[in-house]
């Protein structure tokens, strides 16, 4: 009798990490908890999908070879734009001071589909750092996406923002489930609150409640590691900020497959369809 064939393995999940809003600590949050996980053993690829401005370059003070632009332009192998900035991390860059997704016609979208399709067979999971707002990019990778990762604050338009992009994610897509991260709070306490008054008007409007995966409370390390373009995983490892990224990257992780020879997750749904996703 010949061999059972070895199952192929789980297809890396994708968790898009958002906010209404921009500038509250979205893409400091994405490659923290990319590193984090990169740290644990975990292969990370981090896509930059604020197209038109990108920051992760910036904020590790990378020299970028080319980007997504190039690659969907150019065609070819998109793992030569790649940058390891860490073991187990690599980061696909965007490009800055070019128009969002609006200027990516049907082809564009189908050929950044199958790159990053292409790319997240070489990694256990794929975290888009997207634009704030609810711009069509934000929307094409929240589509896209297997989990949404909502950045909240406990400024006010934070939330207004947010409730904004929850709304669209749930009645143009379909989407039943939005995970929140609080950040820049004074404690646990804020960031239930801030979580439940988001929660309340999405119940009420939208029948559809977050759920808080956990906090991250406001530091002057943080900003001083954007200064210093060294992430602050690496600047200030022991600071309250740092210890809290590092937790909830461990519950992020508990989102991937268990292992190989597992049922595997459903295949995607088609981003442009708007899919509808567990
Ligand atoms: N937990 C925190 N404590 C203190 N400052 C923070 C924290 N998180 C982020 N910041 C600061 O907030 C500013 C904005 O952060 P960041 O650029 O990551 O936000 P963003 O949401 O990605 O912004 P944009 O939407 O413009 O891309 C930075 O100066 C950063 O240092």
């Amino acid at each position: 009798m010949s061999p059972k064939p070895s199952p192929a393995p789980p297809p890396a999940p994708f968790v898009a990490v958002s906010s209404g809003k921009g500038g509250v600590g979205k893409t400091s949050l994405a490659l923290n908890l990319a590193l984090a996980m990169a740290g644990v053993g975990r292969r990370i690829l981090l896509v930059d999908g604020d197209l038109g401005l990108a920051n992760i370059d910036v904020m590790l003070g990378l020299d970028v070879r080319g980007t997504i632009r190039d690659v969907l332009a150019a065609g070819g192998d998109p793992r030569e734009v790649l940058v390891t900035p860490a073991p187990n991390l690599a980061v696909l860059p965007a490009s800055s001071g070019v128009p969002d997704m609006a200027a990516l016609g049907p082809d564009d979208r189908s050929a950044l589909e199958e790159v990053l399709e292409d790319l997240a067979a070489d990694h256990d999971l794929v975290l888009v750092d997207t634009a704030a707002g609810i711009g069509p990019s934000v929307l094409w990778f929240n589509a896209f996406a297997d989990r949404n990762l909502l950045v909240l604050t406990p400024d006010p338009t934070s939330l207004t923002d947010a409730y904004a992009l929850v709304k669209v994610l749930c009645r143009e897509h379909h989407r039943r489930r939005v995970t929140v991260v609080a950040n820049m709070v004074r404690d646990d306490r804020e960031a239930r609150r801030i979580h439940d008054n988001l929660a309340r008007v999405t119940e009420r409007f939208l029948g559809l409640r977050p759920e808080l995966l956990g906090a991250v409370p406001r530091d002057p390390a943080v900003e001083r590691a954007v200064r210093a373009q060294v992430p602050l995983l690496r600047n200030d490892p022991d600071r309250p900020a740092a210890r809290a990224v590092r937790e909830l990257a461990e519950r992020i992780l508990t989102w991937l497959p268990r292992a190989r020879g597992q049922a595997p997750r459903p295949a995607r749904a088609h981003a442009r369809e708007g899919g509808h996703h567990p």
